[in-house]
């Protein structure tokens, strides 16, 4: 591996006596690993494990690393493809964040959404979690991946950091995991070890600074934000945060881990280094904003109620303990969109100050007195355990993922949720001897994989 010598210096200046081991763990890559979704079944899976993450109760290891995609479990969300090291952030997030009352959360740098995942299996249904992506064409993954889990308290939003000032003093947590030197990828990506140099180094510590000043803005009173880096150069983490600290009146949050995890701990600064955790490197601090300023815009969503007796048709297809916790609203386009009551005002104030956001989770939409539910309604978690279901092998469930056609015999008409090893792939319809698969396109499988 050639690596520059500017980063051996700084590395065996930061890790002494340590620094030997450090190399040789740089010449393997840090192992796959996944995590599941407590809240779906993941018996059937393909996934060879080995053995426990001990900071993350549902994080495995794998002992080979499938194609994710020829396996129908991680298409019904029944698990997430993550690093080991960063799925600290729930160990870090569990420990710090108070929720003896329902919280907002945001997740500012999304990308594809492993962050957004892993907090939302943590959050409850009386939660709010937005989760943002700058970058547009990672936006259509990301509501994939989120619809997967099928948590329903999401908004998706493509913004700059800047753009949400009116959005001020609203969050209890704010998640900021900008695009970093990537110096704790050099195991796994060699470009990242091309692409390294101090000037790039200075230019992210620039912007990071500045979308964690945008981020600092919308941290409540006695708020959390937590910043996490895949890098170990201290220009981009510990002086970032002091710089935070100082500047915007935060104070970094102490907290105990465990000394056998392997897990560096300077002041109160988490570090993940290969020769001592088995994942890539990664730093996190998370930050409490001692400032006492809140403001933020208040707001019902803009948007009209459903119609009673349409309601009324809806109320069968939901598990009973939400249904009367729902509020059903029309989108312009026709589409419905479920909001548990008890956010709606926070729905609105988050739609009302973004500009380019989702409006929740789309449930379907109504054709005459017809109901025709989405696909993320599907695999959402308010969908009744009542619904008629076809659980059905993997050959058939990768031929749904294709939106091929597939045997299958059952009396009656109408909607059929298919299932793989409990969990829900996706929508056919049968009208006598037709079957539709109401898979979307997009989210069709187009390789031939099995
Ligand atoms: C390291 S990735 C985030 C990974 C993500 N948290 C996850 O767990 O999957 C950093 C993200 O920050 C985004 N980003 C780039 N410039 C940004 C900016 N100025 N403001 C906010 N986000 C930015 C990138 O598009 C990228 O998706």
């Amino acid at each position: 591996m050639n690596l520059p010598e500017v980063f051996k210096n700084n590395l065996s200046q930061i890790l002494g006596t340590e620094f030997p081991a450090f190399l040789k763990a740089l010449e393997s890559p840090a192992p796959a690993s996944v995590r599941l979704n407590p809240k779906k079944k993941s018996e059937l899976s393909a996934l060879k494990t080995k053995g426990n993450i001990s900071w993350a109760k549902d994080g495995r290891y794998l002992s080979e690393k499938p194609v994710f995609a020829e396996d129908p479990a991680f298409h019904a969300g029944a698990y997430a493809v993550q690093d080991a090291s960063a799925m600290f952030l729930g160990y870090v997030f569990e420990k710090i964040v108070d929720r003896r009352r329902p919280i907002r959360v945001l997740d500012l740098c999304a990308s594809t959404g492993q962050q957004t995942t892993l907090v939302a299996s943590i959050l409850g249904e009386k939660d709010l979690l937005v989760a943002n992506e700058i970058v547009k064409n990672r936006l259509s993954i990301l509501k994939e991946n989120i619809l997967k889990w099928g948590f329903s308290n999401v908004i998706v939003s493509n913004q700059d950091p800047e753009t949400f000032a009116d959005l001020e003093g609203f969050f209890d947590v704010v998640l900021v995991n900008p695009q970093s030197s990537a110096e704790g990828l050099f195991a796994n990506n060699s470009s990242a070890i091309s692409e390294w140099s101090e000037a790039n180094i200075q230019m992210q510590a620039t912007r990071q600074k500045r979308i964690l000043s945008a981020a600092a803005m919308l941290v409540a009173p006695k708020g959390v934000l937590i910043y996490s880096t895949n890098t170990y150069n201290s220009t981009e983490n510990q002086e970032n945060v002091k710089w935070l600290n100082r500047t915007l009146d935060f104070e970094t949050i102490d907290l105990e881990v465990p000394e056998d995890w392997g897990i560096a701990k300077k002041e109160s600064y988490f570090q993940f280094f290969p020769h001592k955790t088995k994942g890539q490197g990664y730093f996190i601090a998370a930050m409490k904003n001692l400032s006492r300023d809140a403001k933020f815009v208040k707001g019902k969503p803009d948007l009209n109620r459903l119609r009673r007796e349409q309601r009324a048709i809806l109320k069968d297809w939901f598990r009973p303990e939400v249904f009367e916790e729902l509020e059903f609203l029309y989108k312009n386009d026709g589409n419905i969109v479920a909001i548990r009551t008890a956010l709606l005002a926070d729905y609105g104030s988050v739609l009302r100050a973004l500009a380019k956001r989702s409006s929740g989770i789309e449930i379907g939409i109504f054709k005459g007195k017809d109901f025709v539910p989405s696909h993320a309604f599907a695999l959402s978690d308010l969908i009744s355990d009542s619904i008629e279901c076809l659980e059905v092998p993997a050959v058939e469930a990768m031929k749904f993922l294709r939106k091929e056609n597939f045997e299958f015999s059952t009396g009656k008409d109408g909607w059929l949720l298919i299932t793989y090893g409990g969990n829900a792939l996706g929508w056919v319809k049968k009208i006598g001897d037709r079957i539709n698969n109401y898979l979307p396109a997009e989210w069709k499988i187009r390789e031939n994989l099995v």
